[in-house]
């Protein structure tokens, strides 16, 4: 049983290069909901703010919402990127995550060095390790890229591998940017079929989307976000239906 539990969840950025004064106040004049002073006077952006939300074991989560609401910096804090300056976050169940090709991987070790460093991480015996090697090379079809630097893979090469390599093992709770499904379309028919049987697989399941196909196809549960709040929580075609019905 998987369970993901936020209390109160607040997540900041401290805005470094606003040092100087009369940007900074001119900023915090405009922008006051999200951009504030900290009690060490930094100025920092409130991603997300005061989040309450409970996830449980069979759940399909999307989180919606415009440029900015904070769906990424949710995933990020979720998959333990980002930590919290407030709040309570409770997650029960293995991790698998799609939110950035290049995290976890090293740049200057090829793709198959990087799969092997994967096995050993998660303490694989000899006989599984060549197992995972065989089935990443094999759904990420790289052919001899496999043994190149990674570094020199172009963009949607990344993302075959790092897909091949999250995917392989199967998560209880399965965390996903929606970018993960751009790509050429071979690959797409391939990773869809694939999510298919990880995400009826998986406990939990969320995906950051601004597709609302998506939503209504993959998910049980929407939460939408907006400046950094939960606005929204239900069902998909309620929550949907609902952002669709205000004026943008
Ligand atoms: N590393 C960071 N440093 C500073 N601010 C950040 C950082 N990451 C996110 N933010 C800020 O946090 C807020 C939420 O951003 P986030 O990327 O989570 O939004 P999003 O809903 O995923 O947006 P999009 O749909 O554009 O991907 C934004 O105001 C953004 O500027």
């Amino acid at each position: 049983m998987a369970l993901i539990e936020a209390q109160g969840l607040r997540v900041e950025f401290p805005l470094y290069h606003l040092a100087a004064r009369s940007l900074k106040k001119r900023l915090l004049a405009r922008a006051a909901v999200r951009v504030r002073t900290d009690e060490a006077n930094r100025v920092v952006v409130s991603a997300l703010r005061d989040l309450n939300f409970r996830i449980e074991s069979g759940e399909r989560v999307a989180l919606i919402g415009r440029n900015g609401a904070g769906k990424t910096t949710l995933l990020r804090s979720l998959a333990g990127i980002y930590e919290p300056v407030g709040g309570r976050l409770r997650i029960e169940g293995a991790i698998g995550s799609m939110i950035d090709p290049a995290a976890g991987m090293d740049q200057d070790s090829t793709g198959r060095e990087n799969v092997r460093l994967r096995a050993l991480y998660r303490n694989l015996s000899p006989a599984d390790q060549a197992k995972l090697e065989e089935e990443v090379s094999e759904f990420a079809g790289l052919g001899e890229f496999m043994d190149v630097p990674i570094k020199g893979y172009s963009a949607g090469m990344a993302i075959r591998l790092a897909f091949a390599l999250a995917t392989a093992m199967q998560p209880q709770i399965l965390l996903m940017d929606e970018w993960f499904m751009a790509g050429d379309a071979a690959f797409i028919g391939k990773a869809e079929a694939r999510l298919a049987q990880l995400v009826s697989g998986a406990d939990i399941l969320v995906i950051a989307t601004h597709d609302m196909n998506i939503v209504r196809r993959w998910c049980t549960r929407a939460i939408r976000l907006d400046a950094g709040r939960i606005v929204a929580d239900g069902p998909p075609d309620q929550v949907v239906a609902e952002m669709m019905a205000e004026p943008s």
